[in-house]
């Protein structure tokens, strides 16, 4: 069940060093979406220039990323193949994430984030779309944590009571109300500068337990 977490699993070694360089060209590819939306001109092409150099800064100099410890070292499978974390919420090497920082697990889950322009809905303001994202992974993870097994988003209702904005930290937290068999129904809301912008409320399922005694997503 738990490889139901990762996508994915590859079969080539990974030191730490390469986790290591893959979460800093993802912070680098994050940079670089931030500037490709900001700058124009010269400035832009200074900026994909300053990039560019510092991904080959890294490749070229083995020293270069000495002191950098990975957020997610490699971790492998049962099978002995590198497990690969690939949440787009989450994931340190994954660009499309922010990433969120995890502050706390408990009756509340809670994550923190300061949101840049890549995620514009309206000016200044986040997309609504993403707004469903985040309290999705945020509900899954407290349910996750309150439970023993993997379960899927099987419904969830968002609520947005006024904008998101980029620029600020938010609060992303979510709860478990209720677990009844198979379900769990659980609840969040996403704050910033004190006030509740977005509340979610959802259905996990755990998936029927197979005859092997695995679970199946439907
Ligand atoms: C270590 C940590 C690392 C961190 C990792 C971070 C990763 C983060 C990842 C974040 C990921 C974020 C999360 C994601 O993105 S998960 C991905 C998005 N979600 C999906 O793709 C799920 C798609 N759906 C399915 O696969 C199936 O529908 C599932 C498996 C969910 C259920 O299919 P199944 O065939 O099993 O269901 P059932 O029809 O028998 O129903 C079961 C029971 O539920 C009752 N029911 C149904 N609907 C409702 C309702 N509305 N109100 C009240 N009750 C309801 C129903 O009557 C029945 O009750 P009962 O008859 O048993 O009493």
């Amino acid at each position: 069940m738990s490889d139901l977490l990762d996508v994915d699993s590859r079969p080539a070694p990974e030191s730490s060093e390469d986790s290591a360089l893959a979460e800093y060209v993802a912070e680098v590819c994050r940079r670089l979406s931030a500037g490709l939306l900001r700058e124009t001109g010269d400035d832009l092409r200074s900026v994909v220039a300053a990039e560019v150099r510092s991904v080959q800064w890294a490749l070229e100099d083995p020293a270069a990323l000495r002191d950098r410890v990975p957020v997610h070292p490699p971790r492998l499978d049962h099978r002995g193949r590198v497990r690969m974390f690939t949440n787009p919420v989450l994931s340190q090497r994954n660009p499309l994430a922010p990433p969120l920082t995890h502050v706390s697990d408990g009756d509340e889950c809670e994550f923190r984030v300061t949101l840049p322009l890549q995620y514009q809905g309206p000016r200044n303001m986040l997309h609504g779309g993403y707004v469903g994202v985040l309290l999705d992974d945020v509900l899954w993870y407290a349910v996750r944590h309150a439970s023993t097994g993997i379960s899927f988003t099987r419904e969830l209702t968002v609520t947005y009571e006024r904008p998101v904005p980029l620029f600020e930290e938010l609060r992303i937290v979510g709860r478990v109300v209720e677990a009844e068999g198979r379900k769990t129904f659980a609840e969040g809301e996403i704050v910033a500068g004190g006030q509740v912008c977005a509340r979610a409320t959802g259905l996990w399922i755990a998936p029927k337990p197979r005859r092997d005694g695995h679970g199946s997503a439907g």
